[in-house]
Formats: C-alpha cells, structure tokens, sequence
C-alpha cells in the first residue's frame, strides 16, 4: 500500500469501526451521516470553486436532481434504487452540462452570480412541478436495500454515504494528480496561461462541473433514500450558499478540506442549536448570529480553510523525490524549414480602439536564431506576443509559423505548430509544485483523459510527462527546487520555471517575455549560455527583453519598436549605434 493511501484506509477503517463502538449515541450517527452528505457536495465545490476558481453557489439544485429522479423512478415506477443512481448521476451530470454551457462562459463576479440565479429558479421550480409532488416534495422512497437487508436506520445508511465520500475522494485526489488535474488547476491563473500549453480551458472548465454536480447527484440520492422523502427545502439556495461555506471553511483548495468543513460545519451548528438556548435561555435565530460569528472567526484564524491549518501542525512530511526515470517523450516529428524562415510576421496591426499597439510591424525570425525585441515601455512588444501566440486576434497583417497561417487560430493551435512562450508577469500556480506547473508544459504530449486517471490507468503516461518535466528544470538548473511550490520561489526563478514549461512543448520556438528581469548577474550569464545552448541545438527563441547588456551579448538579430512601430533591425551592433533608437530607447535606457 502506499504512504499515499495508507491515511485514506486509515480513516476508512476509523469510520466502519465507529458505528460498532458501544454506548455511542444514535443521534451521533445521524450527524455523520448528514456529515458524509454534506462531504459530498463540499468535494465537487473543493475542485471546482477552490482548485478551478470557479464560484457556485447553486449545487444543492444538482442534490435536487439527483434526489428527485430516484424519488420519481422508484415511487411512481418502482424502479430498484441501486437502477437509479446511474440514472440520478446522469440527471445530474446533464444538468450541468446544459447550466454548464450557459454559465461557465460567464467570468468574475458573473459566474458566481449567474450560479445564485438558476439555484434560485430550480429551487422553485422543484416546488412548481406536478410530478415531483410541488412543495410537498415525494414521500415513501424506498430504502436502500441489499437482498432483504433493509438500510432502514441511519446507523445502516451510514455505510453507503461513507463509502461513496471514500471512493469520491480517492477518485478526486487521483484526478488532481494526474494531467487533466493539471489543466484544472492551472485556470484559476486565468486562461491565457493554460491555452498556451493546449488546454482547451472551456471543456476543462465544463468537466469540472460536471463532475462537482454529479457528486452532488449522488449526495441527493443517498439523500433521498436516507430520508424516504425528497421535498424542495433541502435544494434550495440557502443549502447552496451553506455548501460553499462548507468548502471554504475546510480548505476549498484541499479534497479533504470538504469532508472536514463539513464537519466542523455540521457540528458546530448542531452544538449551537442543542446548547446556546438552554444556555442564554432565548429562544429564535440566536445560533445563527453566533454561527456566523463563529465562523468568521475561523476564517481569521485560518484564512485558507482548516485542512491546511490542521496539516501544517502535523510534521512535516519528506518532499518527493525526482520522479522516476521513464521512457522519453517521442520528439517533434516536423524539422526547420526549408526556407529556414520559421516566424514570418507580415505588417501585423493591432489596435485597441484608438491606441495602435502595434503599427503594420514586419519581421521575421529563422531557424537557430536569436531575435530580441526591444523598446520602451508601451512600445508593442508583449502585444506583438499576444498576437503570435494567438492570444489576441490581428486587427490586420499576417503571421506564419514555418510558412502555415496562425492567423485567427487560438493559442491551443499555435503551440501545436511549436510555439512555446513565457510571461511577462509570470503566470505559474503558486500552490503546484515546480514539478506539476513544468509538467502543465507538456500537456500536449500526453493523451490520458479525466476517467483514466480518476482510475489510475494514467500511470504510464504521467510518468513520462514528470520525467519530461524533471528533464527540463534539471536542464535550466533549478533541480534542488522541483518540489518547492512554484510560489515559494524568487520571482527570477519563476521566470526561469516558466522557460523549463515552455521547454516541455518541444518547441521548435521560444516567445520568452523579458526572461532576465529579476535576476542576478550570475543567473543572467547561466540564462544566456541555456539560451545559447537551445539555439546550438536546433532551437530559436524571441525574446522581449529590457537588459540590453544581456540583449547585445545574445541576439543575432535585434528588432525595435517604438510606440507600435517598427523603427530598425539589425545585429547588435548596427543596434547600439542607430541614432534613431538611440534617440527613442537606448539614450533613455543607458
Ligand atoms: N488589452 C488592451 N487594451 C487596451 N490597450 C492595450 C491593451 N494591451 C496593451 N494596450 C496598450 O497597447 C500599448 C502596447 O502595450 P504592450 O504591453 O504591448 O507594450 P510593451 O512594449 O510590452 O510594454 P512593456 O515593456 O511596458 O511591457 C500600450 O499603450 C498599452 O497601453
């Protein structure tokens, strides 16, 4: 077994042990049971809201699907319960592909409020509709029931809920740790980032909320066939708002952060609601003003949720070591071309309404070579960028990589044609390791998919791209730090983390976005001689960069910019002694 499960079976163990203990109150195994269910939904909105950045506030109406299609099928059509929850998770899962596509194409305070509106219309259209009972619900479900086993108590139901919070999260905990988990954490940078790597960032973002609202789905259905009635109340918003305060007070970031939100969660109220009248002898909404106290507090003590918090007080575990040695990646099958011209842009234009960023600029780069970028600030460099890589669509003009058009195509194409990039301000996931945000860079090159690796059929594949990733932060020597989070690294070396991602592409060019700023002399040489090194082995790279020590050692060839326009190429020195830029850039730069 291993140290990663050995935790898991632990408290698997804990669990079936504690209904078995003598003397512990019923009433206690009522509160893990609610416990469990609460886990459920907390898990989905953990990987969605906490490792996606994608606020929900409406998944307790994911628990009415799922509760009300078992209610339905069982009670009018007597389908067997254990026929119904496939049929309840795909009610769910396709209720969510459909708010999904609507929703999730929403951003910043949009989504989170596009999620209150629908919880709020199915909540209401649950208590509208004929055939699941209006606001009376559907009472007389079935229980769970194994041969004549009949999970009638919640002492027998508690079996079933726990089960599926177990499996649930070793299933969640495998897909984080696998390629699509990668992709899933890396939106919360935003998408830029991760289209730049092939991830296509809208079906990533719709995978994850299918997957949050089928476990909900599948808390309803335990819910349903717990209680033996499913009415609207449970699936309302105010649940939907109580379930993201659950992920957030556990550590939305952290699949074990749900369960233990929804614990203290659980608890807590259940103790205010027993304890504070007899205590302040009041009666009304005493307990929630205190709850909500209660937990603010919490969240002052520990800002990131409780899992870290209580993870941190344990000791420290051994960080992992380099990933295992496996077989490499295929290399990129395409060679330079003929021609030698691998960049071509032509008279590019792009305008922002009425800033012209960049001017009709034309240049070009070939094969083994080192362009560099130059220009003040504002001069149109990193829009240049954007409009290579496919981030921002040309207003006008051409770019060609190895004479195919990039025009109009999105990042996710222009990396397939070899074309890796790094950012300006640097664009990791602070709380991934070095390993798992450089392994981000070869997402293109693995193919395994959400269910391989929630079913760890991934391995083999996963291999290959961590041992790709340790290749190359080995090879842009940042070896001693692959299992730092990226976060904790100095901002010079997130840049250069950055390059060991865009290395994992394979590519054939390098877009570094002002690689050198923040670091040391020393690391600047060490910067220089792995840039010349990629260029000796059949590489070319385009660089922005502000150094122009470091620029005038390096380039070949140097392209500059003055407020959108291009005003001179030439080699280095051709640069240093061109009147005109000496005029825009360099006087002010020296
Ligand atoms: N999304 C945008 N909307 C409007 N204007 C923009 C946008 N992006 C860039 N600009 C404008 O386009 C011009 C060029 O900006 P850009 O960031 O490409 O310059 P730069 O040469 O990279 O500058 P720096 O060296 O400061 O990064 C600036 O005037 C900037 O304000």
């Amino acid at each position: 077994m291993t140290s990663r499960l050995l935790p898991i079976f632990a408290f698997a163990a804990v669990m079936a042990v504690i209904p078995f203990i003598p003397g512990v109150p019923p009433f206690w195994i009522v509160l893990l049971d609610n416990i469990g269910l609460a886990s459920l939904v907390a898990m989905g909105l953990v990987l969605l809201t906490g490792v996606g950045g994608l606020t929900s506030f409406g998944q307790a109406a994911f628990c009415g699907f799922g509760a009300y299609t078992t209610a339905v099928l069982t009670t009018t059509y007597g389908v067997s319960p254990w026929l119904t929850l496939p049929l309840s998770l795909l009610v769910a899962g396709f209720a969510a592909v459909f708010l999904g596509i609507i929703t999730m194409r929403l951003s910043g305070h949009y989504l989170p409020l596009g999620t209150i509106a629908w919880g709020i219309s199915l909540y209401y259209l649950f208590g509208k509709l004929e055939f699941l009972g209006r606001n009376d619900g559907i009472s007389g479900i079935p229980p769970l029931s194994i041969g004549t086993w009949k999970m009638l108590d919640p002492g027998t139901i508690y079996f079933p809920i726990w089960i599926a919070v177990i499996i649930a999260a070793l299933l969640s905990m495998n897909l984080l740790d696998s390629r699509t988990g990668r992709a899933i954490r890396a939106l919360r940078r935003g998408h830029v980032a991760a289209e730049a790597f092939g991830v296509q960032t809208a079906r990533a973002k719709l995978l994850v909320f299918i997957y949050a609202a089928v476990l909900a789905g599948l808390s309803g259905w335990l819910y349903a066939h717990f209680q033996r009635a499913a009415n609207p109340t449970p699936f309302g918003p105010h649940l939907g708002i109580e379930y993201l305060f659950i992920a957030v007070v556990g550590g939305a970031g952290y699949v074990w952060g749900g369960v233990l939100g929804a614990a203290v969660v659980i608890i807590l109220k259940e103790a205010l609601q027993s304890y504070l009248p007899a205590l302040l002898g009041g009666s009304g909404q005493l307990e929630a003003i205190v709850f909500g106290i209660l937990l603010v507090a919490l969240l002052q003590l520990a800002p990131t949720g409780m899992w870290p918090w209580v993870t941190s007080l344990l000791p420290a575990k051994d960080s992992r070591k380099r990933p295992a040695s496996a077989d490499a990646l295929p290399s990129r099958a395409e060679s330079a071309p003929a021609d030698g011209v691998l960049l071509q842009v032509e008279k590019a234009r792009k305008q922002f309404g009425g800033v012209v960023a960049v001017n009709d600029v034309s240049f070009e780069v070939k094969s083994c070579e080192i362009v560099a970028l130059i220009g003040p600030n504002g001069a149109g460099k990193s829009t240049t960028f954007n409009l290579i890589t496919g981030v921002l669509p040309a207003t006008a003009g051409k770019v060609t990589v190895r004479g195919e058009s990039v025009s109009g195509a999105p990042p996710q194409e222009v990396v397939k044609l070899g074309v890796a990039r790094t950012f300006q301000h640097v664009k990791l996931v602070p709380d991934m390791t070095v390993l798992e945000n450089v392994a981000l860079g070869a997402h293109l090159r693995g193919s395994s998919g959400a269910i391989a690796s929630m079913l760890r059929l991934d391995r083999a594949d996963e291999a290959k791209l961590l041992a790709e990733a340790a290749k190359q932060i080995e090879r842009v020597g940042l070896g001693d730090q692959m299992n730092q989070l990226a976060g904790s690294l100095s901002l010079g070396q997130q840049r250069i983390v950055e390059i060991a991602r865009a290395l994992c592409v394979d590519p054939m060019l390098l877009l570094l976005d002002e690689p050198a700023a923040g670091l040391r002399h020393m690391e600047k040489q060490q910067l220089a001689a792995l840039l010349r090194q990629l260029r000796e082995g059949g590489m070319s790279v385009l660089l922005v960069e502000h150094d122009m020590g470091f620029v005038m050692n390096l380039a070949d060839r140097i392209v500059v910019l003055d407020f959108g326009t291009k005003i001179a190429e030439g080699t280095p020195a051709e640069i240093k002694t061109n009147p005109d830029v000496i005029k825009a850039y360099l006087g002010a730069a020296a």
